[in-house]
């Protein structure tokens, strides 16, 4: 059987994903990515060698050359892309050929209607710190999906991060958390660095402090066990000037404020969805 990977649309996403399995040892032999431009496919080539990136703008049947014999396709494109692109590989696939999607919004029913009949589906939504093998990979198994199959993905992407199995009415909430939050963290180290700037320190050591202090904090984080408010509260010295920090944020309503942006995130995933039909 081919262990070939084909990365359809190999964006942010999908290429922090190919990054992340090759990283944890995936063959780059095995991998073939498709792009648009030939000035991105020879960067994906440059830099993951031995990989076989193709563009469209020079081999316009790039998706199927790709989807061809390939075991595994993941389509990284747009949401509006997806069932276009599923319905241009279409011709080039088995009835085994495992179809992965990581897009956001694109239900499995939409994704399924746009595939041969039976064609395994499974919806994932991923995360960009995949890239260091440090992503959370949901995923959703399609109708046609055997254990097997949703098996064989999930001990692939183990390479890219933490699986989790979710039903799919969880992938929106799940994606408003995981899959948009390493944008949260990257804000709060924005807003930091600011706040630094703002306090008389130099914009550049304003943004090496955040970034480092955000950075350090996801390592104490990625400890086993680790507990985000216990965390926290080893900083915060009774009576001290973290404890203010933090009571003024509470003041401010912060969590407030961050429920209502995952909240609006989950909100517009559903709005994709329908505007998908
Ligand atoms: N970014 C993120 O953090 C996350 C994104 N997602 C999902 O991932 C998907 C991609 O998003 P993202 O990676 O950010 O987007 P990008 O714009 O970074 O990547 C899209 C890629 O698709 C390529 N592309 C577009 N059309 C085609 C086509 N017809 N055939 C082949 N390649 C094509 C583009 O090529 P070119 O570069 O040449 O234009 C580009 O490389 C979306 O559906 C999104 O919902 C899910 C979770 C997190
Ligand atoms: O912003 C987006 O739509 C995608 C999905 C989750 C993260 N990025």
């Amino acid at each position: 059987m081919s262990n070939r990977i084909a990365f359809l649309g190999c964006g942010s996403m999908n290429e922090a994903i190919l990054g992340g399995l090759v990283e944890a040892g995936t063959n780059p032999a095995d991998i073939v990515a498709t792009v648009r431009r030939a000035e991105r496919a020879a960067e994906l080539a440059e830099r993951y060698h031995g990989i076989t990136a193709i563009a469209g703008e020079e081999e316009p049947d790039n998706n199927r050359q790709a989807a061809k014999g390939s075991a595994v396709v993941i389509l990284g494109v747009k949401p509006v892309g997806i069932a276009d692109l599923a319905r241009e590989i279409s011709p080039a696939l088995t009835p085994d050929t495992i179809v992965v999607s990581v897009a956001a919004a694109v239900s499995i029913a939409q994704l399924e209607a746009a595939l041969p009949a039976g064609q395994p589906v499974i919806r994932t939504m991923p995360n960009t710190p995949a890239k260091l093998g440090r992503g959370v990979i949901s995923v959703s198994p399609g109708t046609n999906c055997t254990p097997g199959q949703l098996q064989q993905v999930k001990d692939l992407f183990q390479g890219a991060g933490t699986v989790v199995e979710v039903p799919e009415e969880q992938v929106d909430a799940l994606s408003a958390i995981s899959g948009s939050g390493p944008a949260y963290a990257f804000y709060l180290a924005e807003a930091m660095a600011s706040a630094g700037e703002e306090l008389g320190l130099d914009r550049e050591l304003a943004v090496l402090l955040a970034r480092e202090t955000v950075a350090g904090a996801g390592f104490m984080l990625a400890e086993p066990g680790a507990d985000p408010s216990a965390l926290r509260k080893s900083v915060t010295s009774p009576n001290g000037t973290t404890e203010r920090a933090i009571a003024t944020f509470d003041e401010q309503g912060i969590p407030s404020i961050i429920a209502a942006g995952a909240r609006a995130a989950a909100d517009r995933a559903a709005e994709i969805t329908k505007q998908l039909g």
